[in-house]
């Protein structure tokens, strides 16, 4: 194919990029320096473009957009663009106040808190386990595309890899993710009167409202309707012996969210987000969250964090990377591990094939699999704190 021939040069992914406009519509995205370096590897071109931290959400087309005029150039194969929050723009911009929690006071500062891991406070009324069911953890992110399902997905196959019994469930209901992140189709057996059987692939049992239920539906539901559902999820649902169930929460910090921290035993929640400042505000949000329902969060992984090139495996950090493990050090809590931004995870998530299970020795799963080891860690100090805390708590 000819498209094959042409050269990618950085000039000609450039010259493309001139036709987006910048956030003000004052003029191009590469006169104006928001374009980061250019990155080409085996003809797939990789950047990111600095917006202001507080429009990053708001500016999703422009990086749709500059996405799109780069994989429209022949030749190129594939693009991968990231937006990244301007932290020139000054302390005002990068750190706005925290959001308000639940209802309360807005611009209330998140502070040097505590290790929200260390001390967890005494816990309100005692929530009833899943029998069979050793841990639960929450897997969840201050806001959607973050990588969180990925995370999860991988996260428990790695837990998985690592020796231990695994379910997942998918408590994004109305965006469910794991029927297609884990390639599972078909709707579940009914086993005696109320309990169904979760589906299974990979080594892992898997419950998704994907499976019970359409898309169209489940996007009517209302808050009680929704409540129900996931707890019928977690506890109509034959689980059987596991060592830990992994939890995939819904985006974002509503209700849904609470209600489930609430609700459920959980262990922990482990914190995905990606280095922009903006995905770290969200995800302190998340924390928040969890330390008000007194949820010990295990800590923060920083996903898409650094770039692989695939014929070199040279790393490149142009995302601004190592904002997830400062912001961790800083709130006190563990910092989990850093994934890759890598093509293969995006396609194999696509394909229903995770690259955990699609190549447990490749240098992916190793990185997961390290995240596995320290999650699992910090369950077991999570729950000596709790144990020593609240002795009438049980897991089992
Ligand atoms: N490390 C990574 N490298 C490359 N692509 C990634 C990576 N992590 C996630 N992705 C891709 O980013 C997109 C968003 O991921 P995912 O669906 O897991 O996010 P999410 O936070 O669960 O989103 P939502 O809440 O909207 O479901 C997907 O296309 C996924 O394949």
């Amino acid at each position: 194919m000819a498209a094959d021939h042409a050269e990618v040069s950085k000039e000609k992914v450039l010259d493309a990029l001139r036709a987006v406009r910048g956030p003000e519509l004052d003029g191009n995205i590469v006169d104006l320096g928001l374009v980061s370096d250019v990155f080409i590897s085996d003809a797939k071109v990789y950047f990111s473009i600095t917006v202001p931290a507080e429009r990053a959400r708001e500016l999703d087309p422009l990086r749709a957009a500059a996405e799109r005029v780069v994989k429209d150039i022949p030749g190129v194969k594939g693009a991968m663009v990231a937006l990244t929050a301007d932290r020139k723009a000054g302390a005002a911009a990068a750190r706005p106040p925290a959001p308000p929690v639940a209802g309360g006071p807005a611009g209330r500062k998140p502070g040097p808190a505590a290790p929200a891991h260390a001390h967890p406070a005494p816990r309100g009324p005692v929530k009833a386990g899943i029998p069979g069911v050793g841990a639960i953890i929450a897997v969840a992110s201050g806001k959607g595309g973050v990588g969180k399902s990925t995370t999860s997905a991988n996260l428990a196959l790695a837990l998985h890899a690592n020796g231990l019994k695994v379910g997942i469930l998918d408590a994004d209901i109305y965006g469910p993710s794991m029927p297609r992140l884990l390639k599972i189709s078909g709707r579940p057996e009914q086993i005696g009167g109320k309990m169904i059987k979760p589906m299974e692939n990979y080594g892992l049992k898997v419950m998704s409202m994907g499976f019970l239920v359409d898309e169209e539906v489940a996007m009517i539901w209302r808050g009680p309707m929704i409540q129900s559902a996931l707890l019928q999820m977690l506890r109509e649902v034959a689980w059987g012996e596991l060592d830990v169930l992994v939890v995939d929460m819904p985006p974002g910090t509503g209700d849904a969210q609470l209600t489930m921290a609430q609700q459920v035993p959980l262990a922990g929640a482990v914190i995905v987000s990606t280095p922009q400042d903006l995905a770290l505000i969200d995800a302190r949000k998340g924390l928040a969250m969890f330390r008000k329902v007194e949820v010990p969060v295990l800590g923060i992984v920083e996903n898409m964090s650094y770039f692989i090139a695939p014929d070199t495996g040279a790393r490149y950090d142009i995302f601004g990377h190592g904002g997830a493990r400062s912001e961790a050090e800083r709130i006190g809590v563990p910092f989990l591990g850093e994934v890759p931004l890598t093509i293969a995870i995006r396609e194999t998530s696509d394909a229903g094939t995770p690259l955990v299970a699609l190549e447990p020795d490749g240098p992916v799963a190793a990185v997961y699999r390290d995240i596995a080891t320290r999650v699992w860690e910090q369950v077991a100090a999570a729950k000596a704190d709790t144990s020593r805390e609240r002795p009438s708590i049980v897991f089992e």
